[in-house]
């Protein structure tokens, strides 16, 4: 059995005070909390229990720092012409399945954006998070009115989410989704430097993409390939973890699957990033100018479970704090998302009926919570047996229901206007539950 530990909102205030979000690093202060928190812990009878910390069961599954995983693929695509998608990237191909499918993550170098642009990213990325906090709070999400674009400070995080980490998140693609004014206009740089970051991997994701489906023999001129084809939104979250002085009691980024077709990552030196195979977490090693590619729940779907979106989480370092640059890439809310007919027959039946982008969002937000797989909600019924074994058996985050949540995040709005699905819908961000309203 799964123990919690219980932690009221207000020690849970002081601990991430003590973490020192605000205001420097006062490691021996978070040590402190962290005590008291496990003191109160003992009684496991507070009834306004925030259930947020790492389960007791869990903690057993991190891993000293050092330990990277060196079987997680390492891709070169030296040998593709990263402009030109005519050429025929049989070898590239294989590879990429064989990763894809073994794995749902790699790593890949040499994949036409120069170590500039990435290095250039990560200092942009370093120099917006080390401004003050009312600096960055200037392109605060409006979050109260549904719109999830902009900073999100980390304790504003952990209110939504129980995980430590600040971030800044907008659509980079198409333009009009993305809402302009949430762009940093410092470090003066900061535009142009992610501008071109974020074309890069554009291009880089839907390359890997059509390789990973011509490797199944989708065809390019294909009803999915189609379907792809300009409805795709580009999201980008830049990601900053501050030190934790226990990180085996609480995570950067929980347990999760991604919304998306394919993520990618870029990390600084510091590490964090797990990924989960057949149960066993692995720690994803940073690679100077290498890009992590994370596969999510829509590309299991399109290619009929031939892929499978990989669970991941962020772990926090002792010591330093971390950045990281997410960049993904969507089907946009009308996009019907359903498996490449080319993958189904009477051998392989369709595993998941077909459904809108948008649907989706609005059917799993609640996995996100629960750590399991969303994408069980659309699988057809001859399937589902075998799922619902299969999600039982999911790790689950320590949010064991969503009136969980609600009951443990402080009101911020006395009076919540009733709250729609924006525009910014199609980002990939955890839902925001508010006083009962679920908000994408
Ligand atoms: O910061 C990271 O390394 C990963 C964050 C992540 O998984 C996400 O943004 O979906
Ligand atoms: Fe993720």
């Amino acid at each position: 059995m799964v123990v919690w530990i219980p932690v009221t909102g207000r020690e849970a205030e002081e601990f991430l005070h003590s973490v020192s979000i605000r205001n420097g690093k006062d490691v021996q202060g978070a040590s402190k909390a962290m005590k008291a928190i496990e003191a109160r812990s003992a009684s496991h009878h507070d009834e306004e229990v925030a259930k947020f910390l790492v389960p007791l069961t869990e903690q057993s599954t991190f891993l000293p720092h050092w330990e990277y995983c060196n079987d997680i693929p390492l891709m070169d695509l030296s040998s593709l012409d990263h402009n030109d998608h005519r050429q025929d990237a049989t070898a590239a191909t294989a590879a990429l399945v064989k990763a894809a499918a073994s794995w749902g993550v790699f790593q890949v170098v040499n994949h036409g954006l120069p170590t500039s642009v990435l290095e250039g990213a990560m200092a942009v990325t370093k120099e917006f998070f080390s401004m003050p906090e009312e600096e960055k709070q200037s392109y605060a999400q409006d979050y109260e009115n549904g719109r999830v674009q902009g900073y999100k400070s980390t304790l504003d995080a952990f209110h939504m989410t129980r995980t430590l980490g600040s971030q800044l998140e907008y659509i980079l693609q198409p333009e009009p989704l993305s809402i302009k004014d949430k762009w940093p206009s410092t470090p003066a740089a900061y535009k142009d430097v992610i501008e071109e970051f974020g074309k890069g991997v554009y291009k880089l994701l839907v390359r890997i993409v059509e390789l990973l489906l011509a490797g199944l023999r989708v065809s390019k001129t294909s009803k999915t390939n189609r379907m792809l084809k300009g409805n795709l939104i580009q999201m980008l979250r830049l990601g900053s973890y501050e030190p934790c002085p226990q990180p085996e009691m609480v995570l950067g980024f929980k347990p999760h699957l991604d919304h998306t077709i394919l993520t990618a990552m870029v990390q600084d030196d510091i590490g964090g990033l797990e990924v989960n195979k057949d149960g066993q977490w692995y720690k994803v090693a940073p690679i100077p100018g290498a890009i992590v590619i994370i596969l999510g729940d829509q590309i299991q779907t399109i290619t009929n479970d031939n892929f499978k979106a990989v669970q991941h989480r962020v772990v926090l370092n002792p010591n330093s704090s971390r950045n990281s640059i997410v960049c993904a890439i969507t089907p946009s809310s009308d996009t019907i998302v359903s498996p490449a007919l080319e993958l189904v027959d009477d051998v392989h039946p369709a595993l998941y009926h077909p459904y809108s982008y948008a649907d989706f969002r609005l059917a799993t937000f609640q996995n996100w919570y629960t750590g399991q797989e969303g994408l069980d909600k659309f699988r057809t019924q001859l399937h589902q047996g075998g799922t619902a074994d299969q999600a039982s058996k999911s790790p689950t985050i320590g949010l064991d229901s969503p009136l969980n949540i609600i009951a443990a995040i402080k009101p911020r709005n006395q009076n919540p206007k009733s709250i729609q699905p924006h525009q910014d819908f199609d980002f990939q961000t955890p839902i925001l539950l508010k006083q009962g309203t679920l908000v994408a």
